[in-house]
């Protein structure tokens, strides 16, 4: 099995939890990709449900294939979301943020009853910090923020690269307009303190650290696809 089988195997599982009526947030990435397309197939064969995007590039195909949106305002409270990680541990905390989308998604999930992430077997980590951390910054004073990051991380031990992303266009840009710095820090022994000691920093707009968030990951290997953790 490659590893697009694997995204849709883990996909297809996460289908079996969705319901006639529901509101979902939908996520994005590849493997959220793979979801929307097995969503768009029971939609076009009756299914009711209304969608929620975590981001331009999942609304686009949404609409390319014609999975009912909404707008979060709209729908401000959800009963379940479907995304993808980089990475998960056996808590359930994630690493998110791959595909630029961590704010929107990290609002999404909040708002919603339930979350379940989808993966193949390369995103379940002992601990996390194998994938550079996405944050996301205010570009206003984003060299005072990346220095307040730089001495956060090394007041809780961590040292590493902050890399900003870049894009074909010059410097990526998330769909809110903000930049992304990439932090590889290597291992995060307490994930729990760097995500609370990131949100004081005024400049950083989000980070890709999903703690208490996940209920349930659907993670899908040669063999076919495992739960792991169920939060509620
Ligand atoms: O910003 C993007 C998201 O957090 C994605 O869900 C994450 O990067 C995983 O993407 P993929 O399924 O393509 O590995």
């Amino acid at each position: 099995m490659d590893a697009r089988e694997m995204k849709i195997k883990a996909a297809a599982a996460a289908l079996e939890h969705v319901e006639d009526g529901m509101r979902l947030g939908i996520g994005t990435g590849s493997t959220a990709e793979e979801f929307v397309r097995l969503l768009a197939e029971k939609v076009a064969g009756g299914l009711k449900v209304e969608g929620v995007p975590t981001s331009e590039r999942t609304a686009r195909l949404c609409v390319e294939l014609g999975v009912p949106l909404k707008s979060l305002d709209e729908l401000p409270e959800l009963d379940l979301t479907i995304d993808g990680a980089d990475e998960v541990d056996a808590g359930l905390r994630l690493v998110k943020g791959g595909g630029g989308a961590l704010l929107r998604e990290k609002i999404v999930a909040a708002a919603s009853s339930r979350m379940i992430v989808i993966a193949d077997e390369s995103k379940v980590v002992d601990v996390l910090g194998r994938f550079p951390l996405p944050i996301e910054i205010n570009s206003f004073g984003q060299v005072a923020t990346r220095i307040a990051i730089e001495k956060l991380a090394s007041r809780l031990g961590l040292s590493g690269e902050l890399r900003m992303r870049m894009s074909d266009d010059g410097v990526f840009a998330t769909d809110g307009g903000h930049l992304i710095l990439d932090a590889s820090f290597g291992r995060i022994p307490d994930a729990e303190a760097l995500a609370s000691a990131l949100n004081t920093i005024p400049g950083v707009v989000e980070h890709g650290l999903f703690i208490n968030l996940a209920s349930l990951a659907i993670i899908a290997g040669p063999a076919g696809a495992r739960v792991m953790g169920a939060k509620n």
